[in-house]
């Protein structure tokens, strides 16, 4: 099943009355629910986007009704035993603690006490019909992801450590350690709980909310319901997302920065593994944040409703676009529905002796894009479904876990005489795929019970546990991290052993008199393919480390340059500027980026140039922002930019992008046709991909430079302007004419080639990061038999985190002084 996603319009707030109201639910035929957003074209108002949801709440909608129609009718599936993760997500300000949290007064309750409400509800009914042989228990874990850290809402704040508590990985799921867990009787309970944790939950007033949250937090209700020595488990997880907010709207001051970038971060990350999963990619960066790590969107089992809560104002235009063109796409994550197993309370039987290798083996579900799908039905049809007893519905996204269950005694999987009866599937493809019917189930006595899980247990890494029909069954495309280390070993020892057992038949031919005795030579053979297998892994990892060290460092860098771009769409000069000098140490030396901060700086007034962010510039030298400076004055006539005149209103010449959204003769178009709809995101990448991609060697900005070469032809004046293509030739003209035979180039290839860190941090433009990671990957070419030296200045700009631009300032440091710089 998908991740169902529906969006909630907040009302107008009092102070809000006169202000200009742009977004409007609507249905996709007079009558039907609302399933549409619709918001106008930021770059033409007579021209509307369309998002279209599972289900949408305009500014009329009550705590009840939301409550009703999407949490009410997933209770009865948290006490079959699916998990269910509920999360809200939006800007700041947007309505996501009113949500999840509501108000004081009964009507303005939100979800998790209603949540609450329900769950104790149930459990006195089923305690009742059964009597008194199930007993319910409910138990409350509560914590917040705060600057990228966990920590415990159940325990006081003077218990924190400043690191706070670590994740695990364990059994496939990511676990906090340590998280306190306390038993909730009732309601009551419930609210002298909840209200003590939320007493230490980090809040700051800004400007923009008074009560903004600066923190996820994640509240995680375990259901436990016994019959006997039967046990079954789940856990409902209801998360408040911090909003992403843009600090120049709420004047933050320095520490609200940092948290502001912590919230920022990882809420791009999480955009970042939606679209990886919508997109079907291998690689999904869940683990650049703690918050992406922990909800693991896509990878868990269960039921995910994600509420995407919007504020209707034009002063949100930008940053609501850009919520609904995240969450439009989480809908097509596909996350499988699946039961928790069952425990018994007592020791295992003969049966359950590979428990523990088989519950250590969970590995994560493979995920699926889910191409075109998305849930059919509305939340106002959900809940006359749940009225009618009807069956349940479908749904996916997140769980947390904690590790509490390694205490427990070794579990006994159950099969189909203790589990409730499976439910009807709803007639849509995916759930009818992927749910279980009676028929996959097996007794539970049954000597190979555990060999009869895997319909409902994808664990691929435990061959021996599965059927034959099961190995043939197709498996997803997808594959996790794992998986694909996994891979990458086998074949490198299969490598390796097919070229030893070549050497081994080669060495025989010709003197096999000299042949050791058998075993000795087997014996040192495989224990060469060992350390050759080791030593290509360990290089392995240390490529990956050093490839998400530079996504990190991308994504931060990025979400300043949109939230740049943002400003400047709205006409806040300052606050683009800061942006920029936020960027800058994220893309050091940036000769575009020091073109914008320069451009912004004069347009602003020299004053602009010293406030708080100047440190961020400063340490850029003032030979290389000269040279920047009269370059991208050169510049200036091939971009295509607002500030070069065209008036497009788009200094980052990446008016295409609102032109690529909008369907032309303005008609509306739907987000959910592809993926060319609004994104700053990409259009940043595209427009800056110099200096987004400092690694990826030359070719990235030979082409951008093409383009801008391009543009210039035929866009200025209608004749090639001869500046700029000399511009382009000449900027790499010094160093590129024989690079080996200077004497200068030969001094910087030694340096590069000597990997003394010391040395090769006193060149212009490295720091201490640049310099480790280009001697890691000299080491790993070493390590890899591809020499480990650089030959040329042009083999060094191919180098990952090198590139034209840092070679030349190395380059060019090296002649200015006859020394070296001292780094940036
Ligand atoms: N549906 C609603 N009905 C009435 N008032 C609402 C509604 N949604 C939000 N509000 C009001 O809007 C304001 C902002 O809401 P809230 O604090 O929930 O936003 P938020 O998205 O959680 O912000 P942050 O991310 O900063 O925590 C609050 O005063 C809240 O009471």
């Amino acid at each position: 099943m998908s991740v169902r996603v529906v969006a909630r319009i907040r009302p107008l707030l009092e102070k809000e009355h006169d202000k200009d109201v742009i977004v409007r639910a609507d249905s996709v035929e007079h009558g039907k629910p609302f399933t549409m957003v619709k918001i106008p074209s930021p770059k033409n108002e007579a021209e509307e986007f369309s998002f279209a949801f599972n289900g949408v709440y305009d500014q009329s909608a009550t705590q009840e009704q939301l409550f009703t129609a999407e949490v009410a009718p997933h209770i009865k599936a948290l006490f079959q035993g699916l998990d269910v993760t509920l999360f809200a997500y939006g800007v700041t300000g947007t309505g996501k603690t009113h949500t999840m949290r509501g108000g004081l007064k009964l009507a303005e309750r939100g979800v998790i006490p209603r949540l609450l409400s329900n769950v104790f509800r149930r459990g006195k009914k089923i305690a009742k019909d059964t009597n008194g042989e199930t007993s319910v228990d409910v138990a409350l874990s509560y914590y917040e992801i705060y600057n990228d850290k966990v920590f415990d809402l159940l325990e006081p704040p003077e218990k924190r450590t400043p690191s706070g508590l670590p994740l695990r990985e364990k059994d496939g799921k990511t676990v906090v350690v340590g998280l306190s867990e306390r038993a909730c009787e009732d309601l009551k309970d419930f609210e002298r709980l909840y209200i003590e944790s939320n007493m230490n939950r980090v809040t700051a007033a800004t400007k923009l909310n008074a009560h903004s949250s600066r923190s996820h937090a994640i509240l995680r209700v375990k259901v436990t319901q016994t019959t006997g020595d039967v046990v079954r488990e789940s856990t409902a997880s209801a998360i408040d997302l911090a909003g992403s907010e843009d600090n120049r709207r709420t004047e933050n001051g320095k520490e609200r920065l940092v948290e502001s970038a912590a919230i920022n971060k990882s809420l791009f990350v999480l955009s970042q593994c939606i679209d990886a999963i919508s997109r079907g990619d291998k690689r999904v960066p869940y683990r650049e944040s703690k918050m992406t790590r922990i909800l693991s969107l896509g990878q868990n089992s269960g039921i995910t409703v994600m509420i995407l809560n919007l504020a209707p104002l034009r002063s949100y235009h930008l940053d609501t676009l850009s919520s609904l063109n995240v969450s439009s796409r989480a809908k097509r994550i596909e996350v499988r529905e699946i039961e928790n197993e069952v425990v018994y309370k007592q020791g295992p039987r003969a049966a359950s002796a590979n428990l523990g290798s088989l519950q250590g083996s969970a590995a994560r579900q493979p995920l699926r894009a889910l191409a075109n799908a998305h849930n059919v039905h509305t939340g106002a049809v959900m809940a006359a479904k749940t009225a009618a007893d009807k069956p349940d519905k479908p749904v996916k996204a997140f769980s947390v876990y904690t590790d509490k269950a390694a205490a427990k005694p070794a579990a006994v999987v159950v099969a189909a005489s203790v589990l409730p009866p499976s439910r009807t599937a709803i007639p849509t493809v995916n759930s009818s795929q992927l749910r279980r019917s009676n028929s996959t189930k097996r007794p539970s006595d049954s000597a190979d019970a555990l060999s009869s899980r895997p319909t409902k247990l994808a664990r691929p890494t435990h061959q021996s546990l599965v059927r034959p029909s099961q190995q043939a069954q197709p498996q997803p495309l997808s594959m996790s991290a794992e998986q694909i280390e996994a891979m990458v070993e086998k074949k490198v020892a299969e490598i390796l052993a097919s070229r030893a057992a070549a050497e081994a038949v080669a060495a025989a031919e010709p003197a096999p008199a000299a042949q050791e005795p058998a075993g000795a030579p087997q014996q040192q053979q495989s224990k060469a393919l060992e350390d050759e297998v080791r030593r290509r892994l360990e290089a392995l990892e240390r490529r990956i480390d050093h490839d998400e060290r530079h996504d990190d460092t991308r994504s931060e860098g990025l979400r300043h340059l949109l939230q740049a771009r943002q400003a400047k769409e709205r006409g806040d000069d300052a606050a683009a500027l800061r942006s920029y000098e936020l960027a800058l140490p994220f893309f050091p030396g940036q000769a575009k980026l020091l073109g914008k901060i320069d451009r912004l700086r004069a347009k602003l007034g020299a004053a602009a140039a010293g406030d708080d962010f100047q440190t961020a510039t400063a340490a850029t030298p003032r030979a290389e922002r000269k040279r920047t400076r009269t370059r991208t004055r050169r510049a200036k006539t091939c971009c295509n930019d607002d500030e070069d005149g065209n008036g497009d209103g788009n200094e980052d010449g990446n008016g295409d992008c609102y032109a690529a959204a909008s369907s032309p003769g303005g008609k509306h178009r739907s987000a959910d046709h592809g993926d060319d709809v609004y994104d700053g995101t990409e259009a940043d990448v595209d427009d800056d991909g110099s200096f987004l991609h400092p690694g990826r060697g030359t070719t990235k900005s030979r082409k951008h430079n093409q383009r801008n070469t391009t543009t210039t032809t035929t866009t200025a004046t209608g004749t090639p302007t001869a500046t700029a293509t000399t511009n382009n030739s000449t900027t790499k003209k010094g160093i590129d004419e024989d690079p080996t035979s200077s004497p200068r180039a030969a001094h910087l290839l030694a340096i590069v080639n000597s990997r003394d860190l010391r040395l090769i941090r006193s060149l212009h433009g490295f720091g201490a990061k640049k310099a480790q990671d280009l001697v890691d990957h000299l080491n790993l070419l070493k390590a890899e038999d591809e020499g480990g030296e650089v030959r040329s200045l042009a083999h060094l700009r191919m180098l990952p985190g090198m590139g034209s631009r840092t070679v030349e300032r190395a380059y060019e440091g090296l002649s200015s002084g006859g020394g070296v710089g001292t780094g940036v």
